[in-house]
């Protein structure tokens, strides 16, 4: 048995001590009784580990390297390049890369990733690399798989067998991207297939959707209306739905009541698409993002994601959380006091809600997965983006490092 004292609880302002036994949280409170080993947090602050709910590991640093930037900075020429290069993808390619990835994310505090994987390859060499990954380092980080067809469901030949094989295979989220579809009707099309393929799986669904500027981009409104249907809502994401940012007010308040009955969840990647929207803009120029700020006060879930690290769509990224937390609610405006305070929940909670894990949380019973910040509560953690102190998983040490001071002494101003 292990006990944590002297713990600063997000969200749980009565509690100072956690319990651990059997690589569970045995209990969280005040004076818990004795322990094996007694650790003093000192005060620090401790959530539940960082969730990222939306990253392409089967890209990452694939953008690195002479001629391979993004030269107009579009998601357009990003999958061109993609598609260009995909065909000498190895098993062994795809694995040393996407495990140099987690190893970015584990290292700041992620232990949940989603991860799209392309399944436009009629070898599937993504998703092979990945469903191995997903069962090795599943005591250090819990993968989702998404079947995503990057390249079109219909507009890539053979797009919906590749889709099915991969959840046959034990994809655990079914994907797709109307957007890029011919037309209209292709894109209504594939989703009311992809929302068929979820329910005969029984997998979740995650929707790159109207990731653009155009406001008439309307496939949010599809997707929002078929999982409604269907009763899905909790199980189904809109992910990037940038167009939502650029669409007129009547409109958008007309969705909101109908995002509040369907339940349906929204990823916001920001740093990725401040970086690619916009692009066809004159000033003023558009943020790139959806309307996150109204949707959380809506009630609907919404979660940050990291997207993209040095790949063809983006060129920086390192999989630290509060890098995306700290851009994201600026975006946002979601800068209030008492939104800074709750912030966090869009790099925990939320993500942990888009994913449907239902064992998370620093309570009784759950797995004694946790994270410390360098920080004595959630304002100063947000306000001084926080470094990870530690990261516990099963109720081990991931890894630990030393407090870094805040303030550095500085001669002159002791005088
Ligand atoms: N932002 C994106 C990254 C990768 N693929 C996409 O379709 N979009």
């Amino acid at each position: 048995m292990k006990k944590f004292i002297n713990a600063t609880i997000y969200g749980d302002s009565d509690s100072t001590e956690i319990l651990v036994e059997d690589y569970k949280f045995k209990a969280v409170g005040t004076n818990l009784g004795d322990a094996d080993e007694v650790i003093d947090l000192e005060g620090k602050l401790v959530l539940p580990p960082y969730v990222d709910p939306h990253l392409h590991l089967d890209y990452i640093f694939s953008g690195l390297g002479e001629g391979n930037a993004n030269v107009s900075g579009t998601l357009f020429e990003g999958i061109q390049r993609w598609s260009d290069n995909k065909k000498d993808l190895t098993e062994d390619k795809v694995r040393k890369s996407a495990i140099k990835g987690i190893q970015k994310e584990v290292s700041h505090g992620v232990q949940y990733i989603r991860t799209h994987v392309d399944v436009t390859d009629p070898n599937l060499t993504g998703m092979k690399a990945l469903l191995k990954l997903r069962e090795e380092l599943k005591d250090i980080v819990t993968l989702q798989l998404v079947a995503f067809p990057q390249e079109g469901f219909f507009r890539y030949k053979g797009g919906p067998e590749l889709v099915r094989k991969a959840l046959e295979m034990g994809a655990d989220v079914v994907g797709g991207i109307p957007h890029f579809e011919i037309s209209y009707e292709h894109g209504v099309e594939s989703l009311k297939q992809i929302v068929d393929l979820a329910l005969e799986f029984d997998v979740m669904i995650d929707i790159h959707c109207d990731e653009n500027d155009d406001p008439n981009s309307r496939f949010l409104e599809v997707l929002n209306a078929l999982v409604m249907e269907k009763n899905y809502g909790t199980k189904t994401t809109a992910s990037h739905t940038t167009s939502f940012g650029a669409v007129e007010a009547s409109y958008a308040n007309k969705m909101m009541g109908l995002f509040k009955e369907s339940k349906i969840n929204f990823i916001s990647c920001p740093t990725e698409n401040a970086h690619l929207q916009g692009r066809g803009d004159a000033y003023p120029k558009r943020r790139g993002l959806t309307r996150v700020k109204e949707l959380l006060e809506n009630g609907s879930n919404v979660a940050f994601a990291q997207d993209s690290i040095a790949d063809y769509w983006y060129p920086l990224g390192n999989g630290n959380m509060m890098n995306i937390l700290d851009n994201g609610i600026h975006l946002a405006h979601y800068t209030h006091i008492d939104e800074i305070n709750k912030a966090l929940d869009l790099i925990t909670t939320n993500g942990a809600n888009v994913l449907n894990i239902e064992d998370y949380g620093i309570k009784e019973g759950n797995s004694a997965n946790f994270i410390v910040l360098d920080a004595h509560d959630a304002y100063e953690a947000v306000r001084e983006r926080a470094e990870v102190l530690a990261s516990v998983r099963n109720g081990e040490y991931l890894f630990k490092r030393e407090v870094r001071k805040n303030e550095i002494e500085v001669d002159f101003l002791k005088k």
